[in-house]
Order: structure tokens, then sequence, then C-alpha cells
């Protein structure tokens, strides 16, 4: 079997509610294998944030199971988790609270019990791999959102997880902050890192998801790669995602190869078909 194709987590007819008799996740089956770059995607209150605080075991199923590496999360702590499935929070002062960048950043190593020297270097490791090196010493509290935003990843990384679950990563960010992150977040997956992000921006999953899962009150109702995905409008409607302007057009010139979904993508496809045309 392929590296890429081991699954790391699996959900198993994954149901939970926050109250009794009001399920939000109802009977989820999913597979998240290694190095894969999955978007989750879903109208509001569809049960995303739900689902992903499941992957690290920040919650666990009211029925059925979650296995982490072949582990049932119920019988692993997050702090156990944190070195395979890190959860980086949507809002990053929800995640962020102590005193300094690096201090920040040292405090998920910590929780794992490692050696003060593994720390320290784990902490100058992923302030540079995100670049915010020459701000180790500063206060997260008073910096921008975009910067905030790294620091959470930063911390998230210095745990070394296989799996960065991210939350709405470029919610709040400018176009600028936008690109940055999306530039991160890609670099993180090249680098090895198996990627779950929860969006609302459907530009972005076109641009570098290679599988959306979409979904509506609680349940998949679509799982593929993104250009198959965006050429179901009506179902996607269903679950109040309407898809991108590039997959819109694609489907409109009758472009149907199952490619990422770039101008340059297909701008080759469309030069293949018309060089088809004139030959004929
Ligand atoms: N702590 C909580 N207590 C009670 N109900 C909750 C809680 N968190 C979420 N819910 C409810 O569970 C449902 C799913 O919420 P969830 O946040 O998982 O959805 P979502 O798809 O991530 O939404 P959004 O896109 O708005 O962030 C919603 O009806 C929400 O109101």
């Amino acid at each position: 079997m392929q590296e890429q194709q081991r699954p790391l987590i699996q959900f198993e007819r994954v149901e939970y509610g926050y109250e009794k008799g009001k399920p939000v996740l109802r009977g989820i089956d999913l597979s998240i294998r290694q190095g894969e770059f999955i978007a989750l995607i879903g109208g509001n209150g569809s049960g995303k944030t739900t689902l992903a605080k499941h992957c690290n075991g920040l919650y666990k199923p009211t029925s059925g199971t979650v296995r982490v590496e072949g582990k049932d999360t119920v019988t692993m702590s997050v702090a156990e988790m944190a070195g395979v499935v890190s959860y980086c929070y949507q809002n990053p002062d929800h995640q962020i609270f102590q005193s300094t960048v690096e201090a920040e950043v040292a405090f998920g190593p910590r929780n794992m019990g490692l050696s003060e020297t593994e720390i320290q270097g784990r902490v100058e490791e992923a302030l540079a791999a995100i670049g915010l090196i020459q701000l180790r010493k500063e206060e997260p509290y008073f910096m921008g959102k975009g910067t905030r935003q790294k620091i959470a990843v930063a911390s998230v990384l210095a745990m070394k997880p296989r799996v960065i679950v991210l939350d709405e990563p470029t919610t709040g960010l400018d176009h600028h902050g936008v690109r940055e992150m999306m530039a991160l977040i890609a670099a993180l997956h090249r680098a090895g890192h198996t990627i779950v992000a929860i969006t609302h921006d459907m530009r972005l999953v076109a641009e570098y998801a290679e599988r959306v899962v979409v979904m509506r009150q609680g349940e998949i109702i679509c799982d593929d790669v993104p250009a198959r995905v965006f050429a179901q409008p009506e179902r996607l409607a269903e679950a109040q995602v309407e898809p991108p302007a590039l997959s819109r057009f694609a489907l409109e010139a009758g472009l149907t190869e199952p490619l990422p979904l770039t101008f340059d993508s297909l701008y080759v496809q469309m030069a293949k078909k018309l060089q088809e045309r004139g030959g004929r």
C-alpha cells in the first residue's frame, strides 16, 4: 500500500450531539490518509468544526468510533495525540495566552513532556518555518490578526503533528494575509504534513485542496476531488455552497477533466480542445 493510501484517521458511524436528542454529527464515515490536503466545506452549522474537533480527541463520539493511527480516541488524551494530530483554532485568541511568542510556541511541546533542549529546538524550527523568528521575544497580544494566526500555526507545528487541522485559517485576513497563509499551508503540505482545512472560501478550495468533503446537517453528502465536487452545483446548493467562478466557467466550456481548478490547468485544457478542433 502506498504511504498516501494509509488511513491515519478513521471515522466509523460517528454520531455526536451537544444536547441529548439533538444530533450534530449523524453517521460520519471518513478516512483521512497520510499526505492528503482535504478541504472540509458546508454551510454554517453543518457540523464542520464539530467533526474537526473529533480528529484530535477534543471531542469524543456519542456513538461510533474515531481511530487515530489505529487507536480509539476514547482511550487517548489530547496531549497524547498532539504529536499526531493538532487542531488550530479559527480564532487565534482562543489559542494564544502566553506573554511572549516563544513561550506560546513552547507551550505545546512542554505539555507533551519533552526535554527543555528538545523544546527549544522545536520552537526555533517552528518559528523559522513560519518566518517569525525575529518576533520571538515579543508579546503576541498586540500583533495583527495575520501574525497571531501565524503564531497559532507555529504553536501547532512545534508539536510536529502528522496531521494539522485548521479551522478557517484565512478568516479575517486581508488579501495579502490570505495569500501568505495559504502559501504557508501549502508549504507544510509539501513538507509532508497531512492538512485538513475548514473554509468557506471556494476559490481557495479549488486552488489548493486535493480532496473536498462536503457537509450538510451533520452528514457528508459529497467526498471527491475539487473539480468533480464543483461540477455538481445542484448538490452543493443543498449544502449552501456555491462553486467558484473558475469551475462554473469550466462546466460551461465543457472542460470535464478532474484537473486542479487553476487558471493554468484550464488554459491547458482549453488549448488542447482548440487544437483538437483545428485538427479535424
Ligand atoms: N458548544 C456547543 N454547544 C451547543 N451546540 C453547539 C456547540 N457548538 C456548536 N453547536 C451547534 O452544533 C451545530 C454544528 O456546529 P459547528 O460549529 O460544528 O458547525 P460549522 O459547520 O463548523 O459552522 P460554521 O461554518 O458556522 O463555523 C450548530 O447547530 C451549532 O449551533
